[in-house]
């Protein structure tokens, strides 16, 4: 039998995969706590890797891996090219404009001033609208830009909205819904499609359940 590689994303998603895996009987070697950077089954003949999400893309694009585990947010960011082949239902938030009440998202003559940590989809979704933006580009509490003048305007991830109520500002449009996805390198998905669609059938199952 074939190793499969499947790299992990580190954070929120990395620790609900690692229960989805476990639940499946796949995940006993992975221990998120040890530091270590790369987990063996030699049972299952599955090695995991555990990676920064924007990274998880680049390893399974490159074939380094030949699976990974990684938010629907971060392959809109990265324009890659690997296969996404199973929504895995967690991680589930979604992709909104917020502002302070009261902010307008189309000014036809205007320039919107866009603060986000993913330029990339911020830019298509109001090109696609033909409304002219500035990217600022930011790492983190993001919400925090139209409150200091920074921006008119936030493209973020909302979860519970907790985040933007504690700052005073509202959803002033839904982009799309995100959660997380199985991808696949292209060529693996190819060669290794038996084990794959194993793995896919044993997550399915654990969803049914
Ligand atoms: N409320 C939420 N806020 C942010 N991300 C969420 C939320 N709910 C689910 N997610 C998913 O979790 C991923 C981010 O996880 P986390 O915040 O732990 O990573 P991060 O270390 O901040 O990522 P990065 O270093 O790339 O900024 C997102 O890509 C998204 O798919
Ligand atoms: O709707 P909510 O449930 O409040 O969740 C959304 C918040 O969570 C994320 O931030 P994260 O915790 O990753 O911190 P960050 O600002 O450093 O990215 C996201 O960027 C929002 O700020």
């Amino acid at each position: 039998m074939d190793y499969i590689t499947i790299a992990l994303s580190k954070g929120r998603i990395g620790k609900q995969a690692d229960n989805v895996f476990k639940k499946i009987g796949l995940g006993d070697c992975i221990d998120l706590d040890s530091r270590k950077l790369i987990f063996k089954d030699d049972i299952n003949k599955i090695n995991y890797i555990y990676v920064k999400p924007s990274d998880v893309v680049t390893y399974v694009e490159k074939g380094v891996t030949d699976l990974g585990i990684v938010g629907k947010d971060t392959i809109l960011e990265s324009d890659t090219n690997v296969y996404e082949i199973f929504d895995l239902g967690f991680g589930k938030c979604k992709f909104s404009i917020a502002g302070i009440k009261g902010e307008k998202i189309y000014k036809k003559d205007d320039i919107l001033k866009v603060a986000t940590k993913y330029p990339e989809i911020a830019k298509k979704y109001f090109n696609e609208r033909q409304q002219k933006i500035e990217i600022i580009k930011l790492n983190g509490s993001v919400e925090l830009a139209p409150l200091v003048g920074l921006s008119d305007v936030i493209v973020d991830l909302v979860e519970t909205g907790n985040t933007l109520k504690a700052n005073g500002l509202e959803v002033i449009e839904d982009m799309f819904n995100i959660s997380a996805r199985l991808i696949s390198n292209r060529v693996s998905y190819r060669f290794k499609f038996d084990r794959i669609q194993n793995i896919i059938k044993s997550l399915n199952e654990n969803m049914e359940g």
